[in-house]
């Protein structure tokens, strides 16, 4: 039976078939990195890419592929990317990396979200994996204490992001409505962004099961 590495490695190489050209925006994560090595064999096909974490952007270069800052490109075709967890609605749970703001805004510039996920990431209902919420240092007791009124456990991460804030993971969390909590926890003066990507799903799901890689778009 195949490792979940391999799972990722199987579903990085599939998303290659949606790389036509141009400028790639680039996700960030360890499926992600499967996919950058999987790009470094098709560079030629495409002018470079845009990254959304400095990890990301370190692979890219260390690739030789070039990266673009987000301000000089007009758009993009696809960002691919993985996920903490997704569901049959293509709702998605992301940041256990810390990228989710700068992965936000690098997929809000892309025609298509292309997910790439093995099997375990498939969840009928997200909130089992923390939602991560990046939130302005100053702010971080009162995000907090609003994170508690709506339901949640918020544990502070030991970790800066890359846009030099902090993390908050909320555990206990069975999020029914992602994209109305997207929107809730967004509202939070002092919250940058949080981890669900519901109110723009993705668009295809690659993902990779014992029986291969399955594509799945939003039901
Ligand atoms: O959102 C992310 C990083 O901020 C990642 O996409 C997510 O954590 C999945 O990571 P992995 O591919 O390592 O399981």
């Amino acid at each position: 039976m195949a490792t979940q590495d391999e799972l990722k490695q199987q579903v990085a190489k599939a998303a290659i078939e949606y790389v036509k050209g141009g400028i790639i925006g680039v996700g960030t994560g360890s499926t992600a990195n499967f996919f950058i090595d999987e790009l470094a064999k098709v560079k030629d096909r495409i002018d470079g890419a845009v990254a959304s974490s400095e990890a990301t952007a370190q692979r890219l270069r260390g690739h030789g592929i070039k990266v673009f800052d987000l301000n000089d490109v007009d758009g993009m075709e696809i960002y691919v990317d993985g996920a903490d967890e997704i569901t049959e609605k293509l709702h998605m749970l992301k940041g256990g990396g810390g990228a989710l703001t700068r992965e936000k805004i690098v997929a809000a510039c892309a025609k298509d979200f292309i997910c790439i996920c093995d099997q375990t990431k498939l969840v009928p209902v997200l909130g089992k994996f923390p939602l991560p919420v990046e939130v302005i240092p100053m702010a971080r007791e009162y995000v907090a204490r609003e994170l508690v009124k709506l339901g949640g456990q918020p544990k502070l991460r030991d970790f800066t992001t890359d846009n030099g804030n902090v993390i908050l993971d909320v555990h206990g969390l069975t999020i029914t409505d992602p994209v109305a909590l997207e929107s809730r926890i967004n509202e939070i003066v002092g919250v940058v962004t949080n981890g669900l990507f519901a109110s723009r799903p993705a668009n295809v799901l690659l993902l990779a099961t014992a029986d291969g890689v399955k594509t799945l778009t939003a039901r």
